[in-house]
C-alpha cells in the first residue's frame, strides 16, 4: 500500500526502497532517534521528503490532496492530546474535527471496552493516568474508521499485561475491518508476538 523510493529527509532518513503492505501488521523498530517517528510523519504527509517519492495506493503522496490523505491515513502521535471535558467529548472530538457523523454512546462504550478502559463516559478525561489517556486516544482514532492507522508507541505507558491485551484487541479489530496497521514500538514482545513484518530502522536506514 506504501512504496518508498530513494527517499531522503534532512540527514535523518535515507531509504533506497521500502514497501509496506496493506494486508500485514507491520512493526517499526529501532533505537531511539533512528527516525521511526519521522517515517510515520512522512507516510501521513505531515512532512515531505527532500528527495525521492512515497507512493500510497500507487499514487505519489505529493499528488494526493492533504485533507484526503489525512482522512484515509490516521497517525496517533507518541503523546496524544487529551482535551478538556469528559471521556465522551474526547472520543467524539476526532469525528467532529474530521466532519464525520457522530456515534451513539453504545458504540463509545464498545470502544472503551476494546481498549480495556473501565471508565464512564461522563468522567473527566483530565484525571486519567498516562496509560489511560493513551488508551482513550487509541479509542478516539479507531472511531474514525480510517483505511490506515499509523501508531507511534501507542502503549508505551502500559504495563506488559495490559499492553498485550490492548494490542491484541486493536489488531483483531483492525483485521476484522480490513484496515492497515503500522506500529512503532520499543517492545520486542509486541513486535515478535503481533507483527507479520518487522522493519528495523538503524541510523535513518532500513536495516536489511
Ligand atoms: N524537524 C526536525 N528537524 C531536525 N531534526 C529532527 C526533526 N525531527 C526529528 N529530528 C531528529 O531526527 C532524529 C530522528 O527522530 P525521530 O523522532 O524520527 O526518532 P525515533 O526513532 O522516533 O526516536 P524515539 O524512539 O526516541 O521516539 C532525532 O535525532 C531527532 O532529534
Amino acid at each position: 500500500m506504501f512504496k518508498i523510493v530513494e527517499l531522503k529527509y534532512k540527514n535523518i532518513l535515507d531509504i533506497d526502497y521500502l514497501e509496506i503492505q496493506g494486508n500485514k501488521i507491520t512493526c517499526i523498530v529501532g533505537e531511539s532517534g533512528s527516525g521511526k517517528t519521522t517515517l510515520l510523519k512522512l507516510l501521513n504527509k505531515l512532512i515531505s521528503p527532500d528527495k525521492g517519492e512515497i507512493y500510497f495506493k500507487g499514487r505519489a503522496l505529493k499528488d494526493w490532496d492533504t485533507i484526503e490523505i489525512r482522512r484515509k491515513v490516521t497517525m496517533l502521535p507518541q503523546n496524544p492530546i487529551i482535551f478538556n471535558g469528559n471521556i465522551r467529548d474526547n472520543l467524539l472530538i476526532g469525528l467532529k474535527f474530521s466532519e464525520k457523523p457522530l456515534v451513539k454512546d453504545e458504540k463509545l462504550k464498545e470502544i472503551l471496552e476494546l481498549v480495556s478502559l473501565k471508565k464512564e463516559l461522563d468522567e473527566s478525561a483530565q484525571n486519567l493516568s498516562g496509560g489511560e489517556k493513551q488508551r482513550l486516544a487509541i479509542g478516539r482514532i479507531l472511531l474514525l474508521d480510517s483505511d490506515v492507522y499509523l501508531l507511534d508507541e501507542p502503549t508505551s505507558a502500559l504495563d506488559e499485561g495490559t499492553e498485550e491485551k490492548v494490542m491484541k484487541a486493536v489488531i483483531e479489530y483492525i483485521k476484522r475491518k480490513n484496515k492497515m496497521l503500522v506500529v512503532v514500538t520499543h517492545s520486542k514482545k509486541i513486535a515478535s508476538n503481533f507483527s507479520e513484518r518487522v522493519v528495523e530502522i538503524f541510523d535513518g536506514k532500513v536495516k536489511l
